[in-house]
């Protein structure tokens, strides 16, 4: 039988999704080990990829891969909307506006609004009925406020701690995000047992993990 090809994004989601994976009995072995390899067969039936979030939508889009475990806010960003099977209970964060405590959301001028997600970000406003101008940043977004390149900035909090530690303010609330397992539609048709077998697998131990987490808390 042929491999199922994974394209699972590095960083954070790798390191949140690999133990759900080593949960579901597949063997992670490799990337645990990983150093610069970037795709792994110890187990039998998947070849895993590890890529940036983007790329994963790129490789499903066009085939090479058949299943991608990707951020929403990734999804959402690229308006991409690959088949979603599973959302994971992983990954969890929050898009939010945020900026320093002076910052007067009700002011008429065009506000600046510095963000690593221009398409969120843009969305967000056109749905409030505001124009404004965006400006794409590629990381440390909560400088922007600070240093003056912008009134306020859309990003991801998790703990909040950034924010905190920067004197930065929730001003409001956007879409959640987590980690979701996606599929290639055609490809969903050629490989459907196999893929089908792995989204149930997966969706078992999510559970899982899930009732874990809540008679803990
Ligand atoms: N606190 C968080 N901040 C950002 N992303 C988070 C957070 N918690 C979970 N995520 C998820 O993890 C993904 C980001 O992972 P990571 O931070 O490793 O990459 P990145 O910062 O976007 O990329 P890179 O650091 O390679 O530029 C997001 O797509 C999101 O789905
Ligand atoms: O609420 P917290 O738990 O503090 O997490 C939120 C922070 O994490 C992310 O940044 P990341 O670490 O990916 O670095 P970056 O700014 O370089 O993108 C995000 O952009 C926030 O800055």
């Amino acid at each position: 039988m042929q491999r199922i090809k994974i394209a699972l994004t590095k960083g954070r989601t790798e390191e949140q999704v690999v133990p759900l994976l080593e949960q579901a009995g597949i063997n992670c072995e490799g990337i645990r080990h990983k150093g610069r390899r970037l795709i792994f067969d110890e187990d039998p039936r998947y070849e895993i990829i590890l890529v940036k979030g983007p790329d994963v939508l790129t490789y499903l889009n066009n085939g090479s891969v058949q299943i991608g475990i990707v951020g929403s806010d990734i999804l959402s960003e690229q308006e991409n909307f690959q088949y979603a099977m599973l959302d994971l209970d992983v990954g969890k964060c929050r898009f939010v506006l945020a900026s320093t405590k002076d910052f007067n959301p009700q002011v008429h001028r065009r506000k600046i609004i510095a963000t690593k997600y221009p398409n969120i970000t843009k969305r967000y406003f056109q749905g409030i009925g505001e124009d404004v101008e965006i400006i794409k940043i590629e990381g440390s977004v909560e400088l922007a406020p600070l240093i003056g390149l912008a009134d306020a900035i859309v990003d991801i909090v998790e703990t909040g701690n950034t924010l905190k530690e920067n004197n930065l303010q929730i001003f409001a609330k956007l879409q959640q995000v987590n980690t979701k397992v996606v599929v290639n539609r055609l490809a969903l048709r050629q490989y459907q047992p196999q893929i089908k077998e792995l989204i149930a697998n997966l969706q078992t131990t999510n559970q899982q993990v899930v009732q874990k987490k809540s008679t803990k808390e």
